[in-house]
């Protein structure tokens, strides 16, 4: 296949030819008049690799499967996803990563699956399977009750260390949590609920002292440290000058507390949405390239469920599928903080280093031929009724994305704009 003529996202023009599963080569190839796809004036993208999704399978098909996590991913120009241990069974032992393995075959997009620490995690099978990281790792409770101890967190980190495998935090400390600020909220429901609480409840000072603590395990075990979802300015720069990596999901770097008032529990995630100067000041370290990552936390939940109280309804936000067209948008922003190279390095080229997956993240010579096509000039609207997670709604109803036209896995089309392909997604471990 000879993709004609596109831009990418250095700006450049060239003609990109696929054989097979690989990008055999990039540069001029006479596209103009042979091209399978004209691509004059697209946008051609490498597949983004989001670290952090949440796909529920097994325990909670209800919320997600990977046959509809994955199909989200790949209409959203996502082609690596890497799934999160608060299933249930949590992916803790050996089995439970043979038996989420299995279910992963639906998958239409490549993945990888991290294991997790609980009291009750048997390591020496868990590192015996080809783990994509150790992750997240829980600092605090949060869907799933996974939070840990800090005895048995040095144990994880040091054991993760020893079997060169990479470690991803959930950095919040439970005992900065302010409990009566909870108890404080009202009985709204919903979009009626008082939101704002939840904020209150898990403050910014919780993430940097546990990204601290979490930097400091890692730096006397040699452990490889990625924090997750850092939602703060202090976060970021706790991690940046302790050498570990971080990811920003995009509800931290586009909504703030300011957005409760409308969002209700819809807005109710961990970390929690921060107020509005910290979010300048998170988009900051994004477009100058301190924050390394830009990852989802695809958190769905089905409306039934956040139809609750701020205390009872469940934590996260879906997000896989609108990640890159909101960041596309940003990018062709004449005033944009950021432009498309960074956002190239923001979800595909720098997680493929950080995690050492050497045939992603570029559209190179020798490359896997994950791709998207994207025409800069035609945004869409956002409906959480248009996307296609089995949470059915998004919290950036109303929103501008730039989606792509065609998205393709290792040479495959999985995504026309209209229809899915068919693909065997491949754990990227293996
Ligand atoms: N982020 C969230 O609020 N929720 C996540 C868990 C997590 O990543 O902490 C979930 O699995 O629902
Ligand atoms: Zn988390
Ligand atoms: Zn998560």
């Amino acid at each position: 296949m000879l993709i004609g003529n596109a831009t990418l996202p250095d700006g450049t023009t060239a003609d990109v030819r696929v054989d097979g599963e690989t990008i055999d080569a990039v540069g001029d190839l006479g596209g103009g008049g042979e091209a399978d796809v004209d691509a004059t004036g697209k946008l051609l993208m490498p597949g983004a690799i989001d670290v952090h999704v949440h796909f529920r399978q097994p325990g909670f098909s209800h919320k997600e499967t990977w046959a509809t996590g994955s199909r989200s991913a790949a209409a959203g120009g996502v082609t690596t996803v890497v799934d999160q241990p608060n299933t249930d069974p949590p992916t803790v032992t050996g089995d439970a990563f043979d038996e989420k393995a299995a279910l992963a075959a639906d998958s239409l997009v490549d993945w990888g699956i991290n294991g997790g620490v609980t009291d009750s995690w048997e390591p020496d099978s868990l590192f015996d399977r080809p783990l994509f990281a150790l992750g997240e790792v829980f600092l605090a409770d949060s869907t799933g009750d996974m939070g840990i101890e800090a005895a048995l967190f040095d144990d994880a980190v040091e054991l993760a260390a020893d079997n060169d495998v990479p470690v991803t935090v959930h950095a919040e400390d439970a005992d900065l949590f302010d409990e009566a600020a909870l108890d404080a909220a009202d009985d709204g429901i919903g979009k009626d609920a008082d939101a704002d609480a939840w904020s209150a409840y898990r403050p910014a000072e919780a993430e940097a002292a546990a990204v601290e603590r979490a930097c400091e395990v890692a730096a006397d075990s040699g452990a490889d440290l990625h924090i997750a979802h850092t939602s703060t300015p202090e976060g970021i720069d706790a991690a940046a000058d302790a050498g570990a990596t971080c990811e920003v999901t995009p509800h931290h770097l586009f909504i703030s507390r300011d957005d409760l008032p409308e969002l209700g529990t819809y807005g109710r995630m961990n970390p929690p949405l921060r107020s509005e100067p910290r979010r300048e000041a998170v988009f900051e370290r994004v477009a100058d390239g301190t924050v390394d990552v830009i990852a989802t936390d695809h958190a769905p939940h089905t409306v039934e469920e956040k139809e609750a109280t701020i205390r009872d309804a469940p934590s996260g936000v879906p997000g896989v599928e609108t990640m890159v067209p909101l960041l596309l948008v940003e990018a062709t922003a004449t005033d944009g903080a950021f432009g498309y190279e960074r956002v190239r390095d923001l979800v595909a080229t720098n997680p493929a280093e950080i995690f050492g997956l050497d045939a992603k993240g570029r559209v190179a010579e020798g490359y896997d031929a994950d791709l998207a096509l994207y025409d800069i000039d035609t945004g869409r609207e956002i409906r959480g009724s248009d996307l296609h997670s089995n949470c059915g709604w998004t919290p950036f109803e109303g929103w501008t994305g730039i989606f792509p036209e065609w998205t393709t896995v290792r040479g495959t089309v999985v995504w026309d704009g209209e229809e899915f392909g068919e693909n065997d997604g491949r754990n990227v471990r293996n």
